[in-house]
């Protein structure tokens, strides 16, 4: 495996591949990788000829400095997992890097940004796109596979590749859980042993949840059921419960027959912000 630091040499890298006719397969990530972030490489290494990795912490799309500090960072042992997983290259530049000057493009995303966490975490989507869509210029995928975890950075994603014109194929892989329900995460690490112990508690008002809709309880005796679940853990701070349609994110108030909805949530345990969903099918 390779280890790229400059967009220079990985744009010399991908003209050559393209020029031999290779299947190029990007996996974007912010590193402190799991097992999570090795399916979607393993996915990317069966089905491209080459495949690249990013890990870098993207300063843009923070809206906490102290989120952006205490991300964890571990590149060499990331480096060392990325290899036997499938991965051709590593991409892992500098700040200064992939910003030379400051970052000043907008992108809006109209409604589906206004909600969950748009809402919440203001600017952090302009920063999502501007990063992705540098890292597709630099390395011109032909595959790039995005976890379902993040499903509204999915939907985000899904609106540039259309608008700009990207010639890619997107791939959102699902959701990689630990044995208790836990969906992986970076930011899990920093969970402490109490609060670790706590945090299947967001899954599990998620399965609640995906029940209740199966029974078509109303969508908003969903929300008030998933709330009083995670109101009984002192620990657990909740930012939001949504009910959403799938496609167009926006809150559901009413289901329709075959609808799919996205239940999504994020919370706070312990001071670390963890985000989580389900997809469920209206009868
Ligand atoms: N548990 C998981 N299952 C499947 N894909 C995942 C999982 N966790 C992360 N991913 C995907 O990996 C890619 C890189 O994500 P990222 O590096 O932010 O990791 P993360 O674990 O989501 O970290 P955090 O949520 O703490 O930022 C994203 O497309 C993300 O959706
Ligand atoms: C897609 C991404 C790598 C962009 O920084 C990030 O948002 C992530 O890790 O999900
Ligand atoms: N995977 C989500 C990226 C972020 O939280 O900024």
């Amino acid at each position: 495996m390779q280890i790229l630091q400059t967009a220079a040499a990985l744009q010399a890298q991908t003209e050559t591949w393209r020029r031999e006719g290779q299947r190029i397969g990007l996996v974007p990530t912010m590193g402190a990788l799991h097992e999570g972030h090795l399916q979607l490489v393993r996915a990317a290494a069966q089905h491209c000829d080459v495949v690249i990795v990013s890990i870098f912490v993207n300063p843009t799309q923070f809206n906490n400095p102290d989120d952006y500090r205490l991300y964890p960072r571990l590149p060499e042992a990331d480096a060392e997992l990325l290899g036997p997983a499938g991965c051709t290259a590593l991409f892992l530049p500098t700040v200064e890097e992939m910003y030379p000057r400051p970052a000043v493009l907008h992108f809006d995303f109209g409604s589906l940004e206004r909600v969950m966490e748009g809402a919440q975490r203001p600017g952090h989507f302009n920063g999502v796109a501007t990063v992705v869509s540098k890292l597709f210029h630099l390395c011109r995928p032909h595959r790039a596979y995005f976890g379902q975890k993040d499903f509204q950075q999915v939907a985000i994603v899904r609106q540039l590749v259309q608008d700009l014109s990207f010639d890619l194929e997107l791939i959102a892989y699902p959701t990689i859980r630990e044995a208790d329900g836990l969906a992986m995460s970076s930011r899990n690490r920093r969970l402490t042993s109490e609060a670790r112990a706590v945090a299947p508690v967001l899954y599990q008002a998620l399965q609640q949840a995906e029940q209740l809709v199966h029974e078509h309880a109303a969508p908003d005796a969903v929300r008030t059921a998933a709330t009083a679940m995670l109101g009984q853990q002192p620990s657990v701070t909740l930012e939001y419960f949504e009910v959403a349609d799938a496609v167009t994110l926006q809150p559901v108030t009413e289901w329709q027959p075959g609808q799919e909805v996205a239940l999504c949530l994020a919370a706070q345990i312990g001071g670390v912000r963890l985000i989580d969903n389900i997809v469920a099918k209206v009868a």
